[in-house]
């Protein structure tokens, strides 16, 4: 349902603040392959500035890309922009909301899809049930809380009954409670309409409960693609923190008592994992002791998709200092939350 080889982007820019500018430009997106299947829903996770929002917008056609191809329903992204258009429903980053009512945005949006008024009528009705936005329908998108705003947007992207829903980031900001009813309507498209949906995220827990794959992009490359239990099964046994001040004594000690395990300093102390690990933890705690180092803390844990960040990138999804965004080249903008895909946009 979606495909993309060697789809790349790189951006012109006047700063050069990230480590990816080269000559001017920020690769941002480096020949991404992937493959989507109908009626999938994947999670595209990474760090910020992975390159996760370009691709979204070169897939949707937002943007065009620089290099590679890609389709959507065997439609190419760059060739058949307008049939991609009518496939797909798009839901970017977070916008202020409208001050239109809930129930006009729909119905707008519904003629703007080429609905007769009584057609976009009806179909208001029906998201406004789908999406349970009865209790609001009346009041300015502007005026609504995060959670229910993020109903709205995603209601908006689905007014034309799009085979492939894409969104972008789509509970950040939320509280936990308005994510988890989110996620339940976005459950709710893929079982009862066979709905495609492809979303970006940062979050793991958001990867880990609601998808049912994974693509982990970092540094504008795909990194891994698989289900999160494979992907956590990819680490093999316990993960063992071990927090303290004097963490290249710690790794030595670590090294010598539990020889060729999978050893990675963190800002805080070690982690390394081992096959049951509580057997092992007495004489480490021992030898420990004994070369003087002292532990603030020990936790042994299941594998998380952070271990398996980490573990593919020495780095850690949570940690702060990831790349920020650059300045904005010219001629770029930044789309509204629900954008009308039958608009024209110059990239
Ligand atoms: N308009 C732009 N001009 C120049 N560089 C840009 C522009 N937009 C994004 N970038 C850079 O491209 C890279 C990828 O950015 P992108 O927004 O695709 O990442 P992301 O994974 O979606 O990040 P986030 O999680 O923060 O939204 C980053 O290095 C970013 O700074």
């Amino acid at each position: 349902m979606i495909s993309a080889q060697g789809l790349s982007y790189s951006y012109r820019t006047r700063f050069g603040t990230v480590e990816a500018v080269r000559n001017g430009t920020v690769d941002a997106v480096q020949g991404v392959d992937l493959e989507v299947a109908a009626g999938e829903m994947v999670a595209f996770l990474g760090p910020n500035g992975a390159g996760k929002t370009t691709t979204v917008r070169m897939l949707t056609t937002l943007q065009t890309p620089t290099g590679g191809t890609a389709s959507v329903a065997g439609h190419d992204v760059v060739r058949e922009r307008a049939a991609v258009r009518r496939t797909i429903g798009y839901v970017g980053q977070s916008s202020g909301g409208s001050e239109h009512r809930v129930a006009d945005e729909l119905h707008t949006q519904g003629r703007l899809q080429g609905m007769t008024a009584a057609q976009a009528a009806a179909r208001t009705a029906e998201l406004v049930e789908q999406f349970e936005l009865g209790g609001f329908s009346g009041r300015p998108v502007a005026k609504l809380s995060g959670g229910q705003r993020r109903r709205v947007d995603v209601a908006l992207g689905l007014v034309h009954r799009p085979a492939v829903l894409f969104l972008d980031e789509p509970s950040t900001g939320l509280d936990p409670q308005s994510r988890a009813n989110l996620w339940d309507h976005l459950r709710r498209l893929r079982t009862e309409h066979g709905t495609t949906v492809f979303l970006t995220t940062h979050y793991l827990d958001e990867a880990d409960l609601l998808c049912d794959r994974i693509i982990v992009i970092d540094g504008g490359r795909v990194i891994a693609s698989d289900t999160a239990e494979a992907l956590k099964g990819r680490i093999g046994g316990d993960v063992v923190t071990l927090e303290t001040s004097r963490i290249s004594d710690a790794a030595t000690v670590v090294a010598r008592v539990v020889p060729g395990c999978d050893l990675d300093t963190t800002p805080d102390g070690v982690q390394f994992h081992v096959a049951h690990a509580q057997r092992l933890l007495p004489e480490l705690l021992r030898a420990l002791d004994h070369a003087g180092v002292a532990l603030e803390s020990v936790s042994v844990k299941r594998p998380t998709l952070d271990d398996v960040f980490l573990r593919l990138t020495g780095r850690s999804l949570r940690e702060e200092g990831l790349p920020a965004r650059t300045a904005p080249s010219d001629g770029d903008r930044t789309p509204s939350a629900t954008e009308p895909l039958n608009t024209e946009v110059t990239t």
